[in-house]
């Protein structure tokens, strides 16, 4: 039975996926002819960031890093967003011990790809505001499709953004730039940040960008993967070290930060007005 099945899956030409598999908020699919694992993001309608989105990245993270894959493909599983940045909903009118696992797991899932040893590449196929933006800098390549828009907000919420979280924007933007955009708040459209540097290639479709992606992990099979880790690490260690230092202080911060009354009545006005336009 068993070998009449593997016959039939043989003159099909096997498998395409050898390995899928999905926890709640995101799922792997590792291609058997690149070995190159795509991490998909699937919180409709946005993939805002709540918790379990982000206990569930860092899962898939070790996933694909535990299965020997020859990469990693972060994408969305959304039509028009990559993802939202986090959860605001999560973060309003909630007590001290949620924003401080909310803080503690955006680290976590954070510098588990920024300092992830895998080539990673980002297929972003729709907008990437704030924590969006966190992750598509935290990999090495980025491919967008057009005219949606990408940056850090954060001063538009009228919050700042953490040194450690600009890190990834900061490695590919010239620092005259990333400051000028993270003081305005500017999301750039794709158009202008390909010119800028922040996004590498653009992709007409999601298929094409996960091609790109994975031409650019390609482009390493001839380097010696721990050469080329090391390499990678040498260039984050700094950043990475930096980060160790304050994460215990920067979680408190937040939390002392997202409590305050004022901030939460930003929070709730921002959202009402992310209501009001969605039902225009
Ligand atoms: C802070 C302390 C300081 C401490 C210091 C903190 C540093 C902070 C670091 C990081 C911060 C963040 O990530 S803060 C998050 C910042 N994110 C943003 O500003 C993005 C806001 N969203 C958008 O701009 C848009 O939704 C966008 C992503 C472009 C997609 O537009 P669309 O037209 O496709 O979709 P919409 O109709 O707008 O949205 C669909 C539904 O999703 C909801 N929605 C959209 N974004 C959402 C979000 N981030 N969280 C929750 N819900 C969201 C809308 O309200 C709608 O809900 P219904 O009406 O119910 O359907």
């Amino acid at each position: 039975m068993l070998h009449s099945n593997l016959l039939r899956l043989v003159a099909r030409g096997g498998p395409k996926r050898w390995m899928s598999t999905t926890t709640k908020l995101t799922s792997v699919e590792v291609n058997d002819k690149t070995g190159i694992a795509t991490l998909t993001l699937n919180r409709p309608p946005v993939n805002s960031q709540n918790v379990q989105l982000l206990v569930d990245l860092q899962s898939s993270i070790g996933e694909i890093e535990s299965n020997k894959s020859r990469g990693l493909i972060l994408t969305s599983a959304c039509s028009n967003v990559f993802s939202a940045g986090l959860d605001i909903l999560e973060m309003y009118n909630t007590d001290e011990e949620r924003l401080r696992t909310i803080w503690t797991e955006l680290q976590n899932a954070w510098i588990a790809l920024y300092g992830s040893s895998l080539p990673t590449a980002a297929a972003i196929n729709g907008h990437a505001p704030a924590g969006g933006c966190l992750l598509a800098t935290a990999c090495e390549y980025r491919v967008m499709l057009p005219k949606r828009l990408i940056g850090l907000n954060e001063t538009q919420l009228g919050i700042i953004a953490p040194k450690w979280l600009m890190s990834g924007f900061l490695n590919v933007l010239p620092q005259r730039v990333a400051e000028r955009a993270l003081t305005q708040g500017r999301l750039f459209t794709t158009e202008e940040a390909l010119a800028e540097g922040l996004v590498d290639e653009i992709a007409n479709t999601k298929e094409e960008a996960l091609e790109k992606c994975a031409a650019f992990i390609g482009s390493f099979t001839k380097v010696n993967p721990l050469a080329r880790s090391l390499t990678k690490l040498q260039f984050r260690a700094e950043n990475i070290k930096e980060f160790e230092k304050i994460r215990k202080k920067d979680v408190e911060d937040f939390v002392a930060l997202a409590s305050r009354p004022e901030v939460q009545k930003g929070m709730g006005i921002y959202l009402e007005n992310l209501k009001k336009k969605s039902k225009k």
